[in-house]
């Protein structure tokens, strides 16, 4: 067995506690997905307990998909809390492009905050990243040619995992870049996909620990990508469709085996000859 499934067997084993600051569409399936994985899911927004609850948890996930001041605060205030802890911070910028105020938004947590893990779809990743891409309200309707290089560069210097979805997922640390080629295309048609994906990443980064090195959490997250996404293919079989599908998700990330998740990796080194 590979690294994939020894994270899978860590986060069960461990049961993360990660805190989540997210969105009104996704909140149940968000938490829903988080326990099928094996890790605990926290919802907690207010001003008052969110600072608290960052330094308790192993990971804060932030998601600006609902935003508004007080979520915004609120995201401020847990995000500075969990960098002063250690606590490893993942944030997915939620329809960023889509109007000036989730740009501004995302751009000010990104400068304000120490992220562990930044994810977003490759439009957002691409609009965040002034590499270009394009955005339709919270989807992506386009990704920019040199997105890869572009993640790269910010990562290396922010010192960050940078994560774009999409049929394929790229991942970088800064140094290397990587391709993952696994998921359905049903994923894009249930609502939060990529938000739950998010949540997870907080379990993985979580377990690895608070101050660990980008490159360990590059492994983690690369753990987390796949096993969702093999879960994925595995509801996939066995669903009529979109409603199905979501529920057969929540079971298969329950069921699935470290064994499975390595199987049915597919996760390769993009090499700078094709990232283009
Ligand atoms: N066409 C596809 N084929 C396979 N997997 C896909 C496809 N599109 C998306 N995915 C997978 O779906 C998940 C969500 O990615 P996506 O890029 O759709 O995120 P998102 O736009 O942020 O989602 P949402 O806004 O619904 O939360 C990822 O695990 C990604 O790998
Ligand atoms: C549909 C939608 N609108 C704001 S957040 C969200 C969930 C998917 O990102
Ligand atoms: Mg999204």
């Amino acid at each position: 067995m590979t690294d994939i499934g020894e994270w899978l067997l860590k986060v069960r084993g461990e049961r993360p506690l990660v805190h989540n600051i997210t969105n009104l569409v996704v909140t149940n399936v968000a938490a829903n997905a988080l326990l099928a994985i094996g890790a605990s899911p926290v919802m907690a927004y207010a001003e008052e307990e969110v600072a608290d609850m960052a330094r308790l948890a192993q990971a804060l996930a932030l998601n600006m998909g609902t935003l508004d001041q007080r979520v915004v605060a609120a995201m401020r205030r847990a995000g500075r809390a969990a960098n002063d802890a250690g606590v490893p911070v993942v944030f997915d910028p939620v329809g960023v492009g889509a109007t000036p105020y989730r740009t501004e938004t995302a751009r000010t947590l990104c400068d304000e905050l120490r992220l562990a893990v930044l994810r977003g779809n490759a439009g957002e990743i691409g609009v965040l990243l002034g590499a270009g891409g394009a955005v339709k309200g919270v989807d992506a309707a386009g990704a920019a040619a040199g997105l890869p290089q572009a993640m790269r560069a910010y990562a290396a210097e922010r010192g960050c995992v940078v994560v774009a979805t999409g049929e394929t997922d790229y991942v970088t640390d800064g140094k290397t870049v990587w391709a993952l080629r696994n998921g359905h295309p049903l994923l894009a048609a249930v609502t939060g996909s990529g938000c739950q994906l998010t949540a997870i990443l907080g379990a993985f980064v979580g377990v690895a620990g608070r101050g660990a090195d980008v490159a360990v959490q590059a492994a983690a997250v690369i753990a987390g990508i796949t096993c969702f996404n093999v879960a994925a293919e595995m509801a996939a079989a066995r669903a009529d469709g979109p409603g199905t599908f979501q529920a057969r998700l929540f079971d298969a990330l329950y069921h699935l085996t470290p064994e499975d998740a390595v199987a049915r990796a597919r996760v390769e080194v993009l090499d700078e000859g094709r990232m283009a």
